[in-house]
């Protein structure tokens, strides 16, 4: 834990950033749509050989990036990164069936 984030949450310190050309390659380039949100749709991948669920934020939601990981911070512990380019914005978590 770094001493000026006691808490340890944030962003930076704790969750690996990812490109969007990553993102496109672990996606195969969106090929599968797990499903839509309101911050936008959610796509499946695999980092190595985990399966992971990378949510693309619309453009809309984008600048919303840091309070959409606070208002699913119940969710964190499954956040494995995420990527922040000017106009590609995504959570990447860990895959789960039979999610609603
Ligand atoms: N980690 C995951 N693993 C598998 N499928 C997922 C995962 N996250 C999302 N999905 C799929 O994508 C759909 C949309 O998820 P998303 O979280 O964007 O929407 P939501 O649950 O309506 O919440 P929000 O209002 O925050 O957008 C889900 O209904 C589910 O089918």
């Amino acid at each position: 834990m770094e001493p000026n984030n006691p808490n340890g949450t944030s962003l930076e310190s704790k969750k690996r950033q990812y490109t969007y050309s990553d993102l496109v390659q672990h996606t195969n380039k969106f090929g599968r749509i797990l499903g839509k949100g309101g911050f936008g749709t959610v796509y499946h991948g695999y980092i190595d050989d985990t399966q992971v669920a990378v949510k693309m934020l619309s453009p809309s939601s984008a600048q919303g990036l840091k309070l959409l990981m606070r208002v699913h911070h119940r969710n964190l512990t499954s956040l494995i990164g995420y990527c922040n380019e000017e106009n590609n914005m995504g959570l990447i978590y860990e895959f789960m069936e039979n999610r609603n």
